[in-house]
């Protein structure tokens, strides 16, 4: 009798081992002479996948490994993943995740996710009902129109979703066969990308107001049809969508946006770390924001609660922000604000007038915090940092935009300014600061620390919806893991390679969070602490 064949199962990265197909395996499923014939460990594949990625040249070479290891072999790549995870995260997630969405047409290989266009609105159920996964946990959505700080991607966007939940399995442990990345292209206003022929969206001007409107509506009603279970983040969308979005849809449907609410999670932890060291309090800080889009106000929206957690009035906790964006200060006097950001306007009484920029702000205000969030690459110019370092002793600093390039400011230009002073989180990864000979390393203020966490804690404790308690709860979780709490030299958050335990106790806060808030079954806390280490998938081939 001739051997059952299923060479199939090469081609199906949930289930191919490659080269870790046991010689019985290989027999059983007909894969003799398909396979070289070295039977490898899966730590001997890893061991020689990360060789194979050193010695791609370049980042996006490197990314592309990736991209063709995720495709082919799901353990492998996760192990890999989990393995080596400060090396990798830089290729994929910021920065190069931002180059791979510039490049999406030109790299593109073979589909991962969906891409839901306008043109297909009245068919949006069918286009989900097409999806490879049955089930699915996690949805990660764009319209990739805010890209990190790179603009309109149009359909290249794509690649941010499916980063994100690269990280919702590695860092979170979501079963990988159970996320969906989409992108739903409405459209481009990316000069460069509709003149390229080579371009692969919707080739049109983005649609807008009632039409856009509709067309997100209708995606909600095919998730509430297909995957009623499945929680969306909502990412990287333009300010002018991102809040009505999260305002609209928060409590019809499980989903936050990761830009505006685990953005603040993340920088209020390192905040809370960075205020310790600096020997003051909440409510001592004098905040200035560069910035005021959907991930600033956020920002400054939770901070303006912990000021408020900790004493202060809820009008005094406001006045001790000063936001900017394009234009300068954000002043009672200028009617281009929306309500989120009128918030933060200066009463036209003051000193400072609208128009008045970072270096006026610092001068005037002394600040004790310096936070960016406004793509504005180097904005945190000397003369801005050493004006702030000479009346603070210790000056917060946080040029939090991504990708690097569009950094406000790099932490060896901080140290060298402060002489030493400055308490440093940056949103893109960097080197080490070298520091009396040693090596002090920069804490990476992303929402990286949080949504992995959040992914699994919503998970494991089945919650309907997310709340903000759960996401403060999450926030909260991190800050008391901030290594800065146990000694002042150390960094503000902990390191990259800690990410799977951070991700276990942000989970445990927001499960908990959940019950209490009533979106979730009631559950004890070791119930749920138990779930949550049972729900984690874990990059080993089964028995
Ligand atoms: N570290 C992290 O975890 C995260 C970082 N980010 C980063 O934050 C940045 C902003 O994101 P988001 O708020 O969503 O983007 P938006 O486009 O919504 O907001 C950008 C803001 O910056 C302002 N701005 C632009 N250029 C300047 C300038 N030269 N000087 C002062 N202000 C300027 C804009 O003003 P105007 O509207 O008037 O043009 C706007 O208010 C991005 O780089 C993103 O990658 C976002 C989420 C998470
Ligand atoms: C990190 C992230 O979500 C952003 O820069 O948009
Ligand atoms: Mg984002």
């Amino acid at each position: 009798m001739s051997p059952a064949r299923y060479p199939q199962i090469l081609d199906d990265p949930l289930r191919n081992r490659g080269t870790a197909f046991t010689a019985e395996q290989r027999r059983v499923l007909g894969l003799d002479g398909l396979l070289p014939p070295a039977i490898e460990s899966l730590d001997e594949q890893v061991a020689r996948s990360i060789e194979v990625f050193r010695r791609r040249p370049r980042p996006i070479d490197q990314y592309l490994y990736l991209r063709e290891l995720q495709d082919t072999n799901l353990v492998l790549y996760y192990r890999l993943l989990v393995d080596h995870l400060e090396e990798v995260l830089p290729i994929v997630y910021t920065p190069t995740v931002g180059l791979a969405c510039q490049r999406f047409h030109r790299i593109f290989r073979r589909p991962r996710g969906l891409t839901l266009p306008y043109t297909e609105r009245h068919r949006l159920p069918e286009l989900l009902g097409n999806r490879r996964q049955p089930s699915v946990d996690v949805i990660v959505v764009t319209d990739g129109e805010r890209i990190l700080g790179l603009g309109d991607q149009g359909s290249g966007g794509l690649g941010i979703p499916i980063g994100k939940l690269a990280l919702y399995t590695a860092i979170g442990g979501l079963d990988p066969g159970r996320t969906l990345p989409i992108v739903l292209d409405v459209g481009t206003n990316n000069e460069e990308r509709l003149a390229d022929p080579g371009y692969l969206g919707w080739r049109h001007e983005r649609i807008a107001g009632p039409e856009y409107e509709d067309f997100v509506e209708r995606f909600v009603q095919a998730v509430e049809t297909e995957l009623p279970r499945a929680m969306i983040q909502w990412e990287d969308f333009a300010s002018h969508n991102a809040r009505p979005i999260l305002d609209r849809y928060r409590d019809r449907i499980c989903s936050f946006n990761d830009d505006i609410q685990g953005t603040a999670a993340v920088a209020v932890g390192a905040l809370r770390g960075a205020i310790r060291v600096a020997g003051s309090r909440p409510r001592d800080q004098r905040i200035v924001v560069l910035g005021a889009g959907s991930a600033a106000i956020g920002v400054a929206d939770e901070i303006r609660q912990a000021l408020v957690d900790d004493g202060l009035g809820a009008d005094e906790a406001r006045r001790r922000f000063w936001v900017l964006d394009v234009d300068g200060l954000l002043t009672e006097e200028r009617s281009d604000l929306s309500p989120e950001q009128r918030v933060y306007a200066r009463p036209a009484s003051e000193d400072l007038s609208a128009g008045a920029t970072l270096a006026d702000v610092v001068w005037a205000v002394r600040p004790t915090a310096l936070l960016g969030l406004s793509t504005a690459r180097d904005a945190f110019t000397e003369e801005v940092v050493r004006a702030m370092a000479s009346h603070c002793e210790r000056p917060i600093i946080f040029p939090l935009s991504n990708p690097t390039a569009r950094s406000e400011a790099d932490p060896a230009d901080l140290e060298r300014w402060t002489d030493g002073r400055a308490l440093v989180a940056t949103g893109s990864p960097y080197p080490a600061i070298q520091r009396h000979g040693g090596e002090v390393p920069v804490s990476q203020s992303n929402n990286v620390y949080v949504f992995p966490g959040v992914g699994l804690g919503v998970v494991a404790a089945q919650a309907a919806r997310v709340t903000d308690r759960m996401l403060r709860a999450g926030s909260a979780a991190l800050g008391a893991l901030s290594p800065a709490l146990r000694d002042p030299d150390a960094p503000l958050l902990p390191p990259i390679s800690a990410l799977r335990d951070v991700a276990a106790e942000v989970a445990l806060g927001v499960a908990v969070a959940a019950v209490e808030d009533g979106v979730a079954p009631e559950r004890s806390r070791e119930d749920l602490r138990a779930r949550i280490a049972r729900a984690r998938w874990s990059p080993v081939y089964p028995d």
